[in-house]
């Protein structure tokens, strides 16, 4: 286990939960667990190259995410985001470690355009409670608080098609609460998006979690200048999780980084 970076992430959070596996207090443990929305100890991915060799993704990657809160999950091109946040959603297994996901769970893509399927607004975010066995009124319900939470309830019978980037991605959102989401995965969304549909998609995340019951967001990215929204980060790098902590330490941790980084090209 990554003890080192767990502990230092968050003690406050972390140290119960090593001392109820020491000790054995599976109650406890369970109890503790509850709280959390994401955990994962040890987890590790690979893939088999062409020539048969394994190629290691993620290695060892341990992170723990309060249940109601959204965080972020940083780290330079490359250094497994995308990959650990896959894991998370179950559309990749991991090879190694565990990993307890809050269910249901849902994913929502970095394209806009590969988001919302269905002609109209109420159809895409309706598109997703078909399998449930539910009542009509019960999904007019769902897709209107779901709407209203990200702050689109009056585009609910606008065609797809002239809606934004950032209004797409609200409305895939909307999809995901709909379906009464515990974790929300969502992979760069605003890398598609001008400033102002930025700051909408990350403000209206925001407000769902506030008017939900405990649903957690994992929200990747590049942006720096996000973390300003976040209770807490995860940075990474070279497929392993260095540190998570709440936002400000990681800010600062990154841009430590980024100057000694600086430095050395120019030194
Ligand atoms: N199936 C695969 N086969 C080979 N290499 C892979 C596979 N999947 C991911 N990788 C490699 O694993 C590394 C991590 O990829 P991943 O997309 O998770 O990174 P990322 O942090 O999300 O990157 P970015 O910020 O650029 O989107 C990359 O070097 C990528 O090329």
């Amino acid at each position: 286990m990554n003890a080192t970076a767990v502990v230092r992430a968050t003690p406050a959070v972390q140290l119960p939960l090593l001392r109820t596996q020491a000790t054995g207090n599976y109650a406890a443990a369970a109890a503790f667990a509850e709280n959390f929305a994401i955990e994962s100890r040890n987890l590790s991915y690979s893939v088999k190259t062409r020539q048969g060799r394994i190629l290691p993704i993620l290695n060892d990657c341990s992170l723990s995410i309060p249940a109601g809160q959204f965080w972020m999950l940083l780290g330079p091109n490359g250094c497994g985001k995308s990959t650990l946040l896959k894991i998370l959603g179950g559309l990749l297994n991991p090879t190694g470690g565990y990993l307890h996901v809050k269910k249901p769970r849902s994913f929502v893509f970095q394209n806009p355009d590969h988001q919302v399927v269905m002609p109209t607004v109420e159809a895409d975010v309706a598109f997703g409670l078909g399998k449930f066995n539910i009542t009509h009124d019960e999904i007019t319900s769902r897709v209107a608080k779901a709407l209203d939470a990200v702050g689109m309830y009056e585009y609910l019978q606008r065609p797809v098609q002239t809606l934004s980037g950032g209004q797409k991605q609200r409305v895939a959102i909307a999809g995901a609460l709909a379906e009464a989401c515990k974790v929300l995965l969502l992979d760069e969304l605003t890398s598609f998006l001008d400033e102002n549909d930025q700051v909408g998609v990350i403000r209206a995340v925001k407000s769902c979690l506030a008017s939900s019951e405990g649903t957690t967001a994992l929200w990747v990215t590049h942006r720096l200048e996000e973390l300003e929204y976040a209770d807490g980060a995860v940075y990474m790098e070279d497929g392993r999780v260095v540190l998570q902590a709440d936002a400000s330490t990681i800010l600062n941790f990154v841009e430590d980084r980024q100057s000694s980084y600086i430095h050395q090209i120019n030194s």
